[in-house]
């Protein structure tokens, strides 16, 4: 039975309030850049940490052409990925939402968190957070997802409908 609706509250996507569910992908954050090719390109290392081989998992970098959600939004599902992380970066970069809860049982609707991620972000899910689907905005657009490539189907589901969870961006 759905128990009226319960919004959620849009944070802006940051490093430290992130880190209990994964990394913030963006340059500038962590090591500083290597300077590299004779001066005509700056590196940026580890971003994220990928987790992807557990169980004879392999990488698998997939782009997934999004459609915009529409607003306001009432949230369907979380789901989480036990054995592995999952990455998402917009290309071009693109405002997206990002919903999540922290690793354990299925999370109650008070524990979801949402950011918005900014142009220039991505995010990795830490094997095992809770996520809703990619959330895209605007005119949706394509993302780069790296994550792990095995013969499992290591994507579990949690309804929130009855939850009655929204958001507006
Ligand atoms: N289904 C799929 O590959 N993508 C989801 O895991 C997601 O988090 O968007
Ligand atoms: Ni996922």
């Amino acid at each position: 039975m759905t128990v009226g609706q319960h919004w959620l509250t849009v944070e802006p996507l940051e490093a430290r309030a992130f880190a209990p569910f994964g990394d913030v992908i963006e340059a500038g954050r962590g090591a500083a850049p290597r300077t590299i090719n004779e001066g005509f390109a700056q590196r940026f290392d580890a971003l994220a940490r990928l987790d992807v081989g557990r169980d004879g998992g392999q990488a698998m970098l997939s782009l997934f052409r999004a459609k915009p959600r529409p607003m306001p939004f009432q949230l369907r599902l979380v789901e989480r990925h036990l054995r592995g992380s999952q990455a998402f970066i917009p290309y071009p970069p693109q405002r997206f939402l990002v919903v999540i809860a922290p690793p354990g049982p299925a999370p109650t609707r008070e524990q979801l968190r949402c950011f918005m991620a900014s142009e220039g972000q991505g995010v990795n899910y830490a094997a095992g957070t809770w996520h809703h689907p990619l959330i895209a905005l605007d005119d949706g657009g394509d993302f780069l997802v790296i994550d792990r490539h095995a013969d499992d189907d290591d994507c579990e589901e949690h309804s929130l409908l009855e939850a009655g969870v929204w958001v507006k961006a």
